[in-house]
């Protein structure tokens, strides 16, 4: 992205942003609400245009492309997809309809090195025993990971999650933040940005960290140099402090004891 900026009427949701992702990077963009993560991400996705500026996405440059060629591409994880998926369908037909681009049209005879395929995501993101129930009965987190798995399933050169662990408890946090810590550290996986709201929920093995404030970026580059008590009460407008428990991060209003 360079010198991009998203206009809508008289307010600027992103603007004077120059950031570049590598194909063997895993990003973090933190930032309080309404500081642009969906927005940014969304120009990721090639599902909005820049007002001003340039994107390039997988090489080419939004406005010039495609997007319907660009999209099969990109895997996309964000709870606008959760909303859409039709509880009634069975899990594996969630995750291998991705090939064919679907959503509600389970009726494809799909070839057996698809159904092969789904398998092996549904076992790497532990859901392999969930395959065959429906997706309206799974819990918050068993769908997110569903979700990741069907975006993974068209083997995408980028992934893009929205929030993952939003609405999950500990316990499933935590399974999820190990499966995105497997899947950071697969020298095969796709380059991946990750949006979310909280320190607790960086994986260890993502590598850089973009911090955006009021549209904005605060601060990017590798996670370690990035990550500091500064910069985050930077992006989020109080004094915090920042702790590091081995490979994980905390975070907490400052105390002036
Ligand atoms: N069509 C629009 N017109 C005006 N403002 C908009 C429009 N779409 C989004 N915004 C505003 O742009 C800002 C950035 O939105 P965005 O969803 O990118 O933020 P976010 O960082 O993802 O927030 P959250 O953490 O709450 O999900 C918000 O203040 C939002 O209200």
């Amino acid at each position: 992205m360079s010198e991009v900026g998203v206009r809508r009427g008289t307010t600027n949701l992103l603007s004077g942003v120059n950031w570049s992702v590598e194909l063997d990077e895993r990003w973090v963009i933190l930032g309080a609400n309404g500081a642009g993560k969906t927005t940014l991400l969304r120009l990721a996705a090639a599902e909005l245009h820049p007002s001003t500026g340039e994107v390039h996405v997988l090489g080419e440059r939004l406005g010039r492309v495609d997007v319907f060629e660009l999209r099969p591409r990109i895997g996309f994880c964000s709870a606008a997809l959760l909303a859409r998926v039709p509880g009634t369908e069975r899990v594996l037909d969630v995750v291998v309809s991705a090939g064919y681009a679907v959503l509600g049209r389970w009726r494809e005879d799909y070839d057996s090195l698809d159904t092969g395929r789904a398998t092996e995501l549904c076992k790497a993101l532990g859901i392999a025993h969930l395959t065959d129930r429906l997706f309206g009965t799974l819990s918050e987190g068993e769908r997110k990971r569903a979700l990741i798995a069907r975006a993974l399933m068209t083997d995408p050169e980028l992934l893009l999650l929205d929030e993952p662990a939003a609405g999950l408890d500990l316990g499933g946090r935590e399974d999820l933040v190990s499966r995105l810590s497997e899947l950071a550290r697969d020298p095969d996986a796709p380059a991946t940005i990750l949006v979310t709201h909280h320190v607790e929920e960086i994986p260890p093995g993502f590598t850089h960290l973009l911090l955006l404030s009021d549209g904005g970026v605060v601060a990017q580059g590798l996670l370690d140099d990035v990550l500091t008590s500064e910069n985050l009460s930077t992006a989020f407008g109080q004094d915090l402090e920042l702790d590091r428990l081995g490979d994980r991060y905390f975070a907490r209003r400052a105390t002036s004891d």
